[in-house]
């Protein structure tokens, strides 16, 4: 993963690598511009060899504009949907795990560039055009012209739904309706209850963005918006629940379906029986094509309303995809947290929208005013559909609080939760060799290794006894978290560390083969097939048929054969990022030195909010600071463009 950074708050300078001959990642024969980037290690093999071939097939001399192709190939890597070269000289030095020395390179004058760039054949300039050219100019930032179209897709599409017309709504029964389902428990009379106002946006709008960090109540107001949406009269409508992953669909599944039990049974009965599915799978993956599915423009989906949870992991091009299968009069439901990282993808379509300037939608706030819900005709009605969720339900406490002071980006108030002694928070404050990695004194990661060695113990157990649910619960005792994947910070060095302390305190740990009982597994990549997807985790097993891999699915696990598996590693550590739709019961997070371009809040944020009992941190006061301070800025024109 990759995000780009502002480079103000970066505290020390980057530590230049040193690109030896024979490098893969030096391009033979590379010569001006893009050599000199491509040798300081800005640009990869891939981002020249694209640049040079596009550039030689329209006929573009003009080293600048290749350059500028370059980078808008490489700002795709790092997340960035389009890049703006008036200010790529002070914020590419972020590629993904490397740091990059800028100092001295030539880059060319920001107007003259600019201009280059505007009159190259290979650019299409503002809004217009047929499309044909591979780049496009746009408000100053340059874009790859697929990328500008699918960013102009969901621009109108959200904007079209935005401005669509109300629905037929029974206004006497949604006001019964939404005073039965939500109590207002805890709520002065007069304040207002914003699940309540989420439920009723997402009744009357076409679209409607339900923001929320961990706890706050989100899958609970999507239990309570389907009895609500089925106790209107007509014909019940056709509901479509679902996830970016495989684990996020069965956490949703199971949330909603425990959140209904709190229901009366009136409602209970309205909601009924609840399935989730992956997006791919709602749209309709078909084999043999990455991007297209079954469902599109031409082939709606035939649901009324789509409830999409998790949608922080939504990458642009999933959102159009998205956008164009959902009928143009259904209901689309947005949940997600728009504090936490973004898609691996190019993209930030939540934060974009949850963050986007605009009116209050009047004929809204008309509507939400006829249900009378108390406290929201005095204030003014949602922008884009846009509700946060902002009490906290789960977890109380210092995680909470931890969260709400990174947030809003307060490093002292961070700093003094973690060293409050709180029994759900801990820090311990070392740093590690940056050459060896080595740690200073082992005893300091004795609460790590506890940890460690008391999730794998109960995992091996379980599996050894065939106890599929149990070593799946055991697998989420306990995860390690790392930002990096190599290096002295990374997840490979991590994950060795957490295998020898199993080996040493479990007896028979890892002995029985590679498919060893209790080995906790990671999925790397999507196989939409199985119904395994990127970031998936899972655990050997025994079973009466043999040894399986065990994956978490709703209330009935999926069980493979170690045959039919081909994209699955060890897990003793994972990203931040892999992480994401997942919780678990304890977190420890190695945060990288403050250098590290991987270093946000974003990340801090998503690493400590995936603790459900108790997050340690592990790393120095610096790092914590210096990661608070940071937001992670993603180059995208939508949250502008949507403003009108
Ligand atoms: N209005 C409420 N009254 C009482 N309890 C609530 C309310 N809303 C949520 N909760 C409780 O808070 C907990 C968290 O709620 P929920 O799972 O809906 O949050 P969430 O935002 O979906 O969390 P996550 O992001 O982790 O999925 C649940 O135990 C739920 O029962």
């Amino acid at each position: 993963m990759s995000t780009t950074t502002d480079p103000a708050a970066t505290a020390r300078p980057v530590v230049p690598p040193a690109p030896s001959p024979g490098d893969p990642a030096l391009v033979r024969h590379a010569r001006g511009l893009l050599g000199t980037f491509n040798t300081a290690g800005v640009l990869r093999p891939a981002d020249v060899h694209t640049a040079r071939a596009v550039a030689r097939m329209a006929g573009e001399p003009d080293e600048r504009v290749q350059l500028a192709l370059a980078l808008a190939v490489r700002a795709l890597r790092n997340g960035s949907v389009c890049v703006d070269l008036a200010g790529v000289s002070s914020t590419v030095f972020d590629e993904a795990e490397e740091q990059v020395d800028l100092t001295g390179l030539p880059w060319p004058e920001p107007d003259a560039w600019a201009e280059a760039c505007r009159a190259s054949p290979l650019v299409s300039v503002g809004g217009g055009g047929d499309g044909s050219r591979p780049l496009r100019w746009h408000d100053g930032q340059l874009y790859l012209e697929r990328y500008w179209q699918q960013e102009e897709l969901v621009r109108q599409q959200l904007q079209r739904r935005f401005s669509g017309e109300g629905y037929a709504v029974d206004v006497e029964r949604a006001r019964a309706a939404l005073e039965r389902l939500f109590p207002r428990e805890g709520l002065a009379a007069g304040e207002v209850d914003r699940q309540q106002e989420a439920a009723a946006v997402s009744l009357l709008s076409r679209v409607t963005v339900l923001a929320g960090g961990p706890g706050t109540g989100k899958t609970t107001t999507v239990a309570r918006l389907l009895a609500l949406l089925r106790d209107q009269p007509g014909p019940e409508p056709r509901i479509a629940l679902a996830a970016p992953t495989g684990k996020a669909a069965a956490r949703l599944e199971e949330a909603v379906r425990s959140a209904t039990a709190g229901l009366g049974p009136e409602d209970r009965a309205r909601v009924g029986d609840v399935s989730a599915s992956t997006l791919h799978r709602l749209l309709g993956w078909q084999p043999g094509s990455r991007s297209r599915f079954r469902h599109d423009a031409t082939n709606h989906l035939p649901h009324d309303v789509v409830i999409v949870d998790e949608m922080s992991m939504v990458s642009l091009t999933m959102m159009a995809r998205l956008l164009e299968a959902v009928r143009p009069d259904a209901r689309l439901v947005l949940v997600g947290d728009p504090d936490q990282l973004s898609s691996v993808e190019a993209g930030a379509v939540l934060a974009d929208v949850a963050r986007a300037p605009g009116e209050p939608s009047a004929p809204l706030g008309e509507e939400l005013a006829a249900l009378g819900l108390p406290g929201v005709a005095d204030e003014p009605p949602p922008v884009h559909g846009v509700v946060q969720l902002t009490r906290p339900w789960r977890f109380g406490g210092s995680i909470e609080e931890l969260a709400r002071a990174i947030r809003a980006s307060d490093d002292d108030a961070v700093v003094a939760v973690l060293r409050s002694g709180a029994p759900d928070v801990g820090f311990c404050e070392l740093e590690l060799d940056p050459e060896t990695g080595r740690v200073p004194g082992p005893e300091d990661l004795a609460e790590l290794a506890d940890a460690v060695r008391g999730a794998g113990r109960a995992a091996r157990a379980a599996a050894e006894a065939g106890q599929v649910g149990e070593a799946l619960a055991a697998l989420d005792q306990h995860r390690l978290l790392c930002a990096h994947r190599r290096g002295p910070y990374g997840v490979t060095r991590w994950s060795l560390e957490a295998e020898r302390w199993l080996v040493e305190a479990v007896p028979g740990y890892g002995e029985d083969g590679e498919w060893y009982l209790g080995r906790p597994l990671l999925v790397t990549a999507n196989d939409y097939e199985m119904g395994l997807y990127n970031g998936d985790t899972g655990v050997v097993v025994s079973t009466p048929q043999g040894v399986r891999a065990a994956f978490a699915r709703g209330a009935e696990p999926s069980l493979v054969a170690p045959v039919r598996l081909d994209a699955v590693q060890t897990v003793h550590a994972m990203t931040v990022h892999r992480a994401q739709g997942s919780q678990f019961t304890r977190v420890s997070f190695v945060v990288p030195p403050p250098a590290s371009p991987l270093l946000t809040r974003e990340l801090l944020y998503t690493a400590v909010t995936r603790a459900t009992e108790r997050v340690l941190v592990l790393g120095t006061e610096e790092a914590v600071r210096q990661a608070v301070r940071r937001p992670a800025l993603r180059a995208s024109g939508l949250r502008l463009r949507l403003a009108g």
